[in-house]
């Protein structure tokens, strides 16, 4: 493949910086931010909750949360792991209770940890006994904060959350996480830093698995969504994959996005990657190399790499990634299984996946309701023919248009 692409917004930013401005004390103008199914539910979400969005082109004006507007709602947090674990500690600051619930696959995705702590923290949750979506956050107006373990191995969002609503907090928060584990470290440092930015007082002392948070408010912050570098991911692929060339514009020169380390990435399967201007160019090897990598920073770039992966001339061992079973759907048995489907060697690991050289062949490629295995597919069809992906669609949930783009670049 080769061509010039812009990206749309970061999810992860974008979703943090709604957040945020929901609980800022003046509203906060966002520019490019992402409009995608996940983000129009934390609009939901936050809207529910008493916020307001405006969306004028590219500038969305969200103003906060007005208390006086605490009313029982129900939120729909569709698929997005943002939406149900970080606005139930949202809800808990409010008066009324506040109903979370989501597709059939969101039922099954981790929740105890997000149901335990606002426990701990004196917060009344029912969830029936489930230790899943659906539940309800009684909240009471506020909540006291103070000392909390817990235990984020399946996800680091139960951290990011905590600490998005901490600042609001009587006593603020001194978090720790205490399990085997801490995957995504890539994102609680991403939210860290979206907190510092709005002038929050967030320390990580000595210990890198505990962050204490200073109650105060949330400074308003206007701010510009840098493009989403995950989602760029897929474009990264297509040049490796075809010995192509590939322009993604605008890259941020520095960012907190995990997905800047698909500029190393290139790198070990054998392609370059280099800054011109503004722009990443990526360009595909000859001879596509397999990869040894524990990806437990960047879980969410596994399927599209593993994609690469089974395109490559020697074998790959991607590791460290266990907490996956816990994404959109089971992603390294989903891997596995479409893998197989088109010919693939592969063998699932408990925190990974093996994948050996083999020429594959068409069929039904299965997605599963998730956005990153439609990526995978796409990309396995760049070089397998009459590869059928099932739901292209489904990409909506962080990038709307995803589908022409591809076909247009595709077809180019
Ligand atoms: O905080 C975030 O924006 C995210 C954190 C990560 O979650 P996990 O730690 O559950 O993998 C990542 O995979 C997800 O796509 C987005
Ligand atoms: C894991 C992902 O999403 P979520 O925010 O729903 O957890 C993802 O986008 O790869």
């Amino acid at each position: 493949m080769v061509g010039r692409i812009i990206v749309p917004g970061s999810k992860s930013l974008t979703n943090r910086a709604l957040v945020l401005a929901a609980v800022a004390e003046r509203p906060s103008v966002l520019t490019r931010a992402l409009g995608s199914r996940d983000t129009s539910l934390m609009i939901g979400a936050l809207t529910a909750l008493g916020a307001s969005v405006d969306r004028d082109g590219i500038e969305w004006t969200v103003r906060p949360i007005d208390p006086s507007l605490a009313a029982p709602v129900t939120i729909d947090c569709g698929l997005a792991g943002t939406v149900m674990r970080f606005v139930p500690a949202l809800a808990a600051l409010g008066a009324a209770p506040v109903t979370f619930d989501g597709d059939e696959r969101a039922r099954e995705r981790p929740m105890d940890v997000t149901i335990s702590s606002l426990r701990a923290l004196g917060v009344e949750v029912d969830d029936g006994g489930r230790g899943t979506l659906p539940f309800t956050v009684h909240g009471t107006g506020g909540v006291e904060g103070g000392p909390i373990s817990i235990d984020s191995s399946a996800s680091s969002q139960f951290v990011s959350a905590l600490l998005l609503a901490a600042p609001r907090f009587a006593r603020g928060l001194d978090l720790t996480h205490v399990g085997p584990t801490l995957p995504s470290a890539p994102h609680i440092a991403m939210t860290v830093e979206q907190l510092r930015a709005r002038g929050v007082q967030i320390d990580t002392p000595t210990d890198q698995h505990r962050w204490t948070v200073a109650p105060g408010p949330v400074g308003a912050l206007d701010t510009e969504i840098e493009p989403d570098l995950s989602n760029a991911g897929v474009f990264v692929a297509a040049a490796l994959v075809t010995a192509g060339e590939v322009r993604v514009r605008n890259w941020p020169s520095s960012t907190d996005q995990p997905g800047d380390v698909w500029r190393r990435l290139a790198v070990a399967f054998g392609g370059t990657a280099e800054l011109d201007g503004d722009d990443l160019v990526v360009t595909g090897p000859k001879k596509l190399a397999g990869v040894d990598l524990d990806l437990g920073d960047v879980g969410e770039l596994t399927p599209v790499i593993a994609a690469v992966a089974a395109l490559a001339e020697t074998p790959s061992r991607l590791t460290g990634i266990a907490h996956l079973r816990g994404h959109e759907t089971d992603r390294l048995a989903a891997l596995a299984t479409e893998f197989r489907r088109l010919g693939g060697d592969v063998d699932e690991l408990d925190d990974g996946l093996e994948i050996r050289p083999r020429p594959l062949h068409g069929d039904v490629f299965r997605t599963y309701h998730d956005h990153r295995m439609a990526h995978a597919a796409v990309v396995l069809a760049l070089r397998v023919p009459d590869v059928f992906v099932e739901n292209v669609v489904t990409t909506v949930k962080t990038y709307p248009n995803f589908a022409p783009v591809w076909e247009r670049l595709v077809d180019a």
